[in-house]
């Protein structure tokens, strides 16, 4: 059995965050282990608190996984401050992890920081060059290349920016896109388009969680790059069209929906 490490913040209302990336990894039927950054109160509708994680406390978490358990594929989700950041590169660093799927993690679907202002910098120049693929979303991809993304042709002309600083595979997500929601990866100067259908389905609660996880999970298969983005691409859209419906605000996917 393969087995995928998420090292991110916890949802306590299931959606997002760890919890969805502990549903994703076992729907691709793999093993799940998670580093927790920090505990986040929230729901459907909102972020009313977060804890963040001492890094004393995630090195403990990183040493009794990475020493016990390897990883096959790791992903990394909120991050919450610049001394988090520093602590997983070092422990990226010392066991030598391979396959690491990194979103980006800034601000929320509800409108949160998920992420301090002053730890930007240490993502773009600690962690990010450590991964094999980032998945940021459009406001995420804006605050990496500095302009505003509206269009396709935006999205592309991101990616370049982006990748003059950055050698791994970059995939800009579309779902804040108002007429589509295809998602562009930029690997080695080249444009793959991914495009299914927008669902007309307001509940996007932890979308972005769930697709890094699940590309995770089809690197740890041995997948390429492409074709994992492929099937994650695919898996979202059908754990979207599921249309669970639960919680008063922007609701979860059905990550089960292939178990039905
Ligand atoms: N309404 C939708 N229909 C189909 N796919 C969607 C929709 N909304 C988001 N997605 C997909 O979900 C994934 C996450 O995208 P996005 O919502 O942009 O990320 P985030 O959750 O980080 O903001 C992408 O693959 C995107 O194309
Ligand atoms: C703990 C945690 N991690 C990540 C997200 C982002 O997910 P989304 O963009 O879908 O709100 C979140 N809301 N909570």
């Amino acid at each position: 059995m393969k087995k995928v490490l998420t090292i991110a913040g916890s949802d306590c209302s299931g959606g997002a965050g760890i919890q969805a990336d502990i549903k994703t990894i076992t729907v691709h039927n793999m093993y799940a282990m998670s580093v927790i950054t920090a505990l986040t109160a929230q729901n459907t509708t909102g972020v009313s608190g977060v804890m963040e994680v001492t890094p004393e406390f995630i090195e403990k978490q990183m040493d009794m996984v990475c020493s016990d358990i390897y990883p096959d594929a790791v992903k990394i989700g909120m991050l919450a401050n610049k001394d988090i950041i520093d602590i997983v590169e070092d422990k990226l660093k010392q066991y030598e992890l391979k396959n690491i799927v990194l979103d980006p993690v800034m601000i929320s679907t509800s409108g949160s920081k998920l992420l301090q202002d002053n730890a930007i910098d240490a993502l773009i120049t600690k962690l990010i060059p450590l991964a094999t693929v980032i998945t940021p979303n459009i406001p995420e991809a804006e605050c990496l290349c500095g302009f505003p993304i509206r269009t396709k042709e935006e999205m592309q002309k991101a990616a370049e920016v982006i990748a003059r600083h950055y050698s791994g595979s970059i995939l800009i997500k579309g779902g804040h896109l108002e007429e589509c929601s295809d998602d562009l990866l930029y690997e080695e100067g080249a444009c793959h388009w991914y495009q299914q259908y927008k669902v007309s389905n307001p509940n996007t609660h932890g979308t972005g969680c769930t697709l890094s996880t699940a590309i995770a999970c089809n690197l740890a298969a041995g997948r390429c790059i492409r074709d994992g983005v492929a099937a994650a691409k695919s898996y979202i859209t059908g754990a979207l069209e599921a249309n669970l419906n639960l919680g008063k605000g922007s609701g979860p996917l059905n990550h089960c929906y292939r178990l039905a």
